[in-house]
């Protein structure tokens, strides 16, 4: 059986079923594409972090005066699964136990790990489903919600988190917690959310669009034939968009349009090319077809968010959602499409954990429960001693694990009132 795309064997070695770790809390984000899952599991009692549990008010730097905390260490997971899929999921939070009965688990009584955290539509849609199968129930929270408190906490507590992307270099951006307000947070998931975020829990959703991820992937695989989302991005890499795509120069006999700005690179009508040529679609390189609606999408995002950025006088734009997954040529488009409308004057910058937002948003709200009290915001990321070199050429310090699926984790300690 394949598991998520690891194979049975591999899931047993990597410890996925028998984890020696404990899940505690764990939130989805059930989204139109992907389910996003974000969960705690604790470290054995004895290990390093568990030994350094804390009692007092300044150790746990709590300032709500509750000097009964305990500091548990243990990782913090990311996962993903395409809600087509959802029985991946189920099997997987099955493999975990996180449904069982009978034991209190890191802060977490019997009762309270039957309940879980949700938000996306599929909260809406596949409670019944998670009811029937683990015997959970999805307390859902807001989507916008989870995704602006997932930004805020990252943007606030995780060291490294937003970069720019240019030209093939990537440069991480040192955020000043005290002037982080306001910002357009720019979700593109299966549509596109666009939030004026003004500060904790304060925000506005000012557009969208529904040409997004859906869009990208949908229209890709019907005109490409290709089998899998990481496939077209894959061919995307490889392809020409200039054989397709009608460039200021085609119409303008090689020559830039310079006195409106364009250059005669730029594109004037995307997919524009394919109008004159008589030809079908099977003979154009689906790679050229993949790269050409990359950018058309990507582009397109980009503008739209930047105009939105104007009209409320935004210098800051993040970009989130797994449309992005991290693809250089994606996030060299939006980059080039924001600079391009801006004048240079705003910026495109993106997020590590760019399609957990929700999940981890969700995550968070644990701690506005009663139960645990769960102080989330103080998810410490661990820092290697040995910095490493990333793709782009910058230090990547934050000790973040990849497996072949992206799936990744953050070892952290999570504060627990008692
Ligand atoms: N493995 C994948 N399978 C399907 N879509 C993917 C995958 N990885 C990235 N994507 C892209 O991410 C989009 C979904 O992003 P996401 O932020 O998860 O939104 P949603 O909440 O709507 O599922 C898809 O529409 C697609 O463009
Ligand atoms: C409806 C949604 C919020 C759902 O979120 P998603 O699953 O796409 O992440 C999103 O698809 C969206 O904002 N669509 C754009 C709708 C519009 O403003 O036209």
């Amino acid at each position: 059986m394949d598991r998520n795309g690891v194979t049975e064997g591999e899931f047993e070695e990597r410890g996925m079923n028998k984890c020696a770790e404990q899940v505690s809390h764990l939130a989805l984000d059930i989204g139109g594409s992907l389910i996003k899952m974000v969960y705690f599991c604790g470290e054995n009692s004895g290990s390093e972090h568990q030994q350094g549990i804390l009692s007092s008010k300044e150790s746990c730097g709590l300032s709500n005066g509750n000097t009964n905390c305990s500091v548990l260490g243990g990782k913090l997971h990311f996962r993903k699964f395409e809600t087509s899929k959802i029985n991946e999921c189920l099997e997987f939070m099955s493999s975990k136990q996180f449904h069982r009965n009978g034991e209190d688990c890191h802060g977490a009584s019997v009762s309270e790990k039957n309940i879980i955290k949700a938000t996306g539509g599929g909260a809406f849609k596949f409670a019944d489903l998670f009811k029937e199968k683990l015997g959970m129930t999805l307390d859902k929270v807001d989507e916008m919600n989870s995704l602006v408190a997932g930004a805020n906490f990252l943007l606030k507590a995780a060291s490294h988190e937003a970069y720019t992307y240019m030209d093939g270099q990537k440069e991480y951006v040192q955020i000043d917690q005290n002037d982080l307000y306001p910002y357009l947070l720019v979700n593109i998931g299966s549509g596109v959310s666009m939030i004026k975020v003004d500060g904790d829990g304060k925000f506005e959703r000012v557009s969208g669009t529904s040409v997004g991820g859906g869009t990208f992937w949908g229209l890709g695989k019907l005109l490409t034939k290709c089998k899998s989302f990481d496939e077209l991005l894959e061919l995307s890499y490889s392809g020409n968009n200039r054989v397709i795509d009608m460039l200021v120069g085609d119409i303008y006999g090689g020559m830039d349009y310079s006195k409106i700005g364009l250059s005669s690179t730029a594109i004037a009508s995307s997919f524009g090319k394919a109008v004159s040529e008589d030809k079908d679609l099977e003979e154009y390189k689906p790679e050229d077809v993949a790269r050409s609606l990359l950018r058309m999408i990507s582009n397109n995002i980009g503008q739209i968010a930047y105009l939105n950025a104007l009209r409320f006088g935004l210098k800051r734009i993040f970009f989130g959602g797994f449309f992005i997954r991290g693809h250089a040529y994606t996030m060299d488009t939006i980059s080039v499409a924001v600079n391009f409308w801006s004048n240079g004057e705003a910026k495109a910058m993106f997020l590590r954990h760019e399609g957990f937002l929700g999940a981890l948003g969700a995550f968070m709200s644990y701690r506005k429960d009663g139960f645990a009290d769960l102080m989330a915001h103080h998810l410490v990321e661990q820092v290697p001693t040995k910095p490493s070199r990333n793709a782009g050429g910058g230090l990547n310090n934050s000790k973040i694990l990849k497996d072949g699926n992206e799936n990744i984790s953050i070892e952290c300690t999570m504060q627990l009132s008692n």
